[in-house]
């Protein structure tokens, strides 16, 4: 099983260690995993003056899976977007052919108390955003300066889908929600763009091919609020790139933190990347603050999704929560009371709990 591992810039550094910590205790055998590092983000400026390293992206290439910390750093932040660190992942995605990202928004009842809402709108909040990865304004051309007639300063982004994109990510959505609870909305904004009413007629149309699913849409700002009113209503969400970005961070919230959400991206092709949906938190990075769980998460959807590893990916899920139930939390949990300990310490205790069977 050969793991690419990127930890990245920022506090990728300290949350990717506790993820192959939780890995090494559930290792079938020594050596089952091959684990190689190459750096990414500021990490590959710094080491060969790209942020995506040409050998990074061919060990991406060469794994069967890529472990992903995160990417960003404030001294490259005078960089045109295209080279700043945050591009790294970007451009993996793109490189891989990655254009599904699921992102689970799962809800430890031990943490009720941390989520921004009431426990009783919360308890078993389990729902999963579906975000197409590999369009959208991310990668939509013409992008950049433009010709004003005033001689003033002018930029365009392009949103843009075809067909095609949006059909296969929606076919993505619908077979999830067939191993769920059958149930999709999708997300657009096809009042006002578009690009979004050609979205909602291809949803439209696939979900004709899956009689079995329930298909609702939603335009996104009706969506964002729903997820604050009442998140349970929502089994399957699949949206946009740009939308699902920030809908994801916002349901972070609702299972109280950030620092909590997994996610998998995969197309076609062999291969998946696995990383937590948040950035390298350079306000915290450096003081073992971080919280590892996204990344200890996103190792056990790489042993469920890529290894066919289900029963250890389990175990190393109960084991984040048999620590918070201990009442051991990192600092961002810090409202749900019990005794805040760093991110090394967090990983250990995960790792114990697994060693200890
Ligand atoms: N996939 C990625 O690599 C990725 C994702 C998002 C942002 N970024 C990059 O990260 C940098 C910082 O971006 P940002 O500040 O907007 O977003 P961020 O997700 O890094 O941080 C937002 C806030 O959440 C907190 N936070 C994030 N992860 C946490 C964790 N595991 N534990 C505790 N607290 C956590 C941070 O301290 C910060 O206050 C930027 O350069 C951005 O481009 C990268
Ligand atoms: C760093 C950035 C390019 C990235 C994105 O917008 O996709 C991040 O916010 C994410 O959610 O993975
Ligand atoms: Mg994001």
């Amino acid at each position: 099983m050969k793991i690419a591992v990127l930890a990245g810039d920022g506090i990728g550094r300290e949350i990717i260690p506790q993820a192959l910590k939780a890995l090494r205790a559930v290792e079938p055998r020594p050596g089952a995993f091959e684990f190689r590092e190459a750096p990414v983000g500021g990490a590959g400026l710094d080491a060969a003056g790209d942020a995506l390293p040409p050998a990074t992206l061919e060990l991406a290439q060469w794994a069967d899976a890529v472990l992903f910390g995160a990417v960003g750093d404030p001294r490259y932040d005078s960089l045109p977007p295209g080279q700043m660190p945050g591009s790294a992942i970007r451009r993996l995605r793109k490189g891989l052919n990655f254009y599904a990202n699921l992102r689970p928004v799962k809800l430890y009842p031990e943490l009720r108390d941390a989520s921004t809402l009431k426990p009783e709108v919360i308890d078993g909040l389990d729902l999963l955003i579906v975000r197409e990865l590999s369009g959208d304004v991310y990668y939509g051309t013409p992008r950049g300066p433009v010709e004003n007639a005033r001689g003033e300063r002018e930029v365009v982004n392009t949103m843009r889908y075809s067909a095609s994109e949006i059909e296969r990510i929606g076919h993505v959505a619908f077979q999830a929600a067939r191993g769920r609870g059958r149930r999709v909305c999708s997300v657009d904004k096809a009042n006002v763009l578009e690009v979004m009413k050609l979205w909602r007629e291809v949803m439209t149309e696939v979900g004709q091919q899956y009689p079995d699913v329930q298909l609702t849409h939603l335009y996104v700002d009706a969506a964002a609020m729903n997820l604050m009113r009442d998140p349970r209503q929502f089994d399957v969400i699949v949206t946009s790139n740009l939308f699902g970005d920030i809908l994801s961070d916002q349901a972070s919230m609702l299972t109280g933190s950030i620092g909590l959400l997994p996610s998998a991206s995969f197309g076609q092709e062999r291969g998946a990347l696995y990383e937590p949906i948040h950035g390298s938190a350079p306000d915290i990075a450096g003081q073992d603050r971080a919280n590892p769980i996204a990344a200890i998460l996103s190792a056990a959807m790489m042993l469920r999704h890529s290894f066919r590893m289900a029963a250890e990916a389990e175990r190393i899920e109960a084991a984040v929560g048999r620590v918070l139930a201990s009442g051991i939390v990192t600092a961002d949990l810090g409202a749900v009371g019990g005794r805040v300990v760093g991110t090394e310490a967090f990983g250990d205790a995960v790792a114990a709990v697994l060693r200890a069977g």
